[in-house]
């Protein structure tokens, strides 16, 4: 078990396999009597919570390895399996993961005997897959190895270049699903390396590609995930795609609407294998959802949340929260990279333009005193191909908002988002995240015996997407915080540690009793006397309470 972290509670027990947790889950319901009076019923659930601390051998297909993201993911991998250190022009550049959750951030853990906010790495929280054991492969209709293909995408440092590509140079994407009825014309040029035969005899194929990896590379678990190029949505009709049954029928009758993505979505799931969509199309069409509820499999998306509409599900959030009213928001972004190429065709900008602009709705949604029902800001997103800036995305945002007494603000900002450093660190935590919320479940002691997975639509990935997939009949949240809240909390749950409330009250209210004890602040120093600490505060005291 690679976890640092050891919790001294009655209620958290580490096992051989297992930690396993009694946890009083606290929610509130909320009933809206009338006219803006509402009744709210706080409950709470006794559950038990298991977490398998076994971390398999994972295997990450992707699919549109040879890509930008692809082919950077595969270098950083590297990079950071070797520890690699490069020269630029200003140093030596050293081998991170920058930009991922579970590799460079920290969670807020407790405070310290003097009051001081102590932190812990994510990935030291819970048992987590290392990068550095993941193994990596995939499929592209470019049948450019990934070394010629981290050249071909001009994202990386050459003298990283130089350090990765003889390793990455003989690794070689399986052939594809191409059906240029999904993605632009213009990227024909690089089909060459196409699986062939009916759309059931593909999907076939991507199964036994899927087993033989597995075998192959002595993989205990494989997650398969999308970061090919974005295709126009799917056709959703009854008779074509509206149930699991539907879906299969029109698959076996080689029906020209069932898209590559969810070929490939469907034998990950016939598989077992987490399914993960990085790009905006309707992947998950119902059938699909369907036939993940069916197997029990996790799928997750849609599109990477990777840096200008990150920044757009901060900034509304903090508006809105703050009581300031955007009306006008305009996102216009320029870049040259083949995403973009492909972007520049109008059914391929429809997909993402729909995953770009519905990132405002939950918050605006939040707040009636600003927003009448059917109220939205204007919101415009606009993307240019643009080839000289390459991987180098420029963002340029306008947030109009409405101030006090008829008062505006208007935020400006340019963005240079260097898109594949951006999103590769989140392919990394999309797929440690996946795996982890595989080995944790869940048993509600009130009304079950049994222990339950999360359900298949896999909502606690949101943070790192645009356009949140989410378990029918509940709320989509973009605001990035409570999204980031949602795994922290969770994470911490599996450990019997209570939700990061940040109420700290014990800081705020004298919660002692203050004829003999002053609560520890920072700011007071404390040092040991005869092995018991004193705080110093004009006057001694000892923590056993006895004054001096
Ligand atoms: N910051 C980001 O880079 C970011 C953020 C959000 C979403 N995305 C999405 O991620 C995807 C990849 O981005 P990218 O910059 O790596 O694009 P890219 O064009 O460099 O890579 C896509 C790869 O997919 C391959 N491909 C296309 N159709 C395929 C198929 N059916 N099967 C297998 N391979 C196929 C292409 O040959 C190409 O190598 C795009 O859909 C993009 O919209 C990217
Ligand atoms: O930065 P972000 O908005 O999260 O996401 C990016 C878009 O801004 C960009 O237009 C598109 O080409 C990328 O695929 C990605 O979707």
């Amino acid at each position: 078990m690679n976890s640092e972290l050891k919790v001294l509670s009655p209620n958290v027990k580490y096992l051989d396999d297992s930690i396993e947790v009694d946890y009083s889950y606290q929610t509130t319901k909320v009933q809206n009597v009338s006219g803006g009076n509402y009744v709210v019923k706080p409950e709470t659930k006794t559950l038990k919570i298991r977490t398998d601390i076994k971390v398999p051998k994972l295997g990450l297909m992707l699919v549109g390895w040879g890509g930008n993201n692809g082919s950077t993911l595969t270098a950083a991998l590297e990079a950071n399996r070797k520890s690699l250190e490069w020269r630029t022009k200003t140093g030596i550049q050293k081998a991170n993961w920058y930009g991922s959750i579970t590799q460079s951030s920290t969670v807020l853990l407790g405070s310290s005997d003097n009051g001081e906010d102590v932190y812990i790495p994510m990935n030291k929280i819970l048992p987590m897959v290392n990068p550095n054991d993941i193994v990596i492969g995939g499929w592209d209709i470019s049948s450019m190895n990934i070394g010629d293909a981290m050249i071909r995408a001009q994202v990386l440092d050459v003298g990283l270049q130089d350090l990765v590509y003889k390793k990455l140079s003989q690794l070689n994407p399986k052939p594809s699903i191409y059906d240029s009825d999904f993605i632009a014309a213009n990227q024909s040029d690089r089909a060459d390396n196409l699986i062939k035969g009916s759309r059931y005899e593909q999907y076939q194929q991507i199964i036994k590609d899927i087993r033989d990896f597995k075998t192959t590379n002595n993989v205990d678990s494989v997650i398969v995930l999308w970061t090919a190029n974005t295709e126009r949505f799917s056709d959703v009709k009854t008779g074509l795609n509206l149930t699991m049954n539907e879906l299969m029928e029109s698959l076996k009758e080689n029906k020209s609407e069932i898209s590559p993505s969810t070929i490939f979505a469907m034998a990950a799931i016939a598989e077992k294998c987490t399914y993960i969509n990085g790009s905006p199309q309707n992947t998950f069409v119902p059938g699909v959802i369907e036939m993940a509820e069916h197997y029990g499999t996790f799928i997750a998306g849609d599109d990477f949340k990777s840096g200008q509409t990150k920044l757009k599900s901060v900034l509304v959030d903090f508006l809105v929260s703050a009581g300031i009213k955007p009306v006008s928001i305009v996102s216009y972004n320029h870049l040259g990279n083949n995403d973009g190429k492909n972007l520049s065709a109008p059914q391929q900008f429809r997909s993402k333009e729909i995953s770009k602009s519905n990132v405002v709705d939950d918050m605006v949604a939040s707040n009636r005193i600003l927003y009448e029902e059917k109220e939205h800001p204007d919101h415009c997103v606009v993307i240019k191909y643009v080839p000289y800036v390459g991987d180098s995305k420029r963002a340029m945002d306008e947030y109009t908002s409405e101030i006090m007494l008829g008062g505006h603000n208007t935020l400006i900002i340019h963005n240079t988002c260097e898109d594949s450093l951006l999103a590769s660190p989140l392919i990394l935590d999309l797929v440690i995240l996946g795996e982890l919320c595989s080995r944790i479940q869940i048993k509600n002691c009130n009304e079950s015996d049994e222990f339950v997975p999360f359900k298949p639509v896999l909502s606690l990935l949101s943070y790192l997407c645009k356009a949140p997939l989410v378990p029918q009949g509940t709320p989509v949240v973009n605001s990035l915080f409570r999204q980031r809240a949602a795994i922290e909390n969770i994470l911490r749950a599996c450990v019997g540690l209570a939700p990061i409330s940040n109420m700290a009250l014990e800081q705020r209210f004298n919660l002692c009793n203050s004829e003999t004890m002053e609560p520890p602040t920072k700011r007071q120093k404390s040092d040991n006397l005869n092995g018991n600490s004193v705080l110093t505060n004009g006057k001694h005291i000892h923590t056993n309470g006895a004054k001096k």
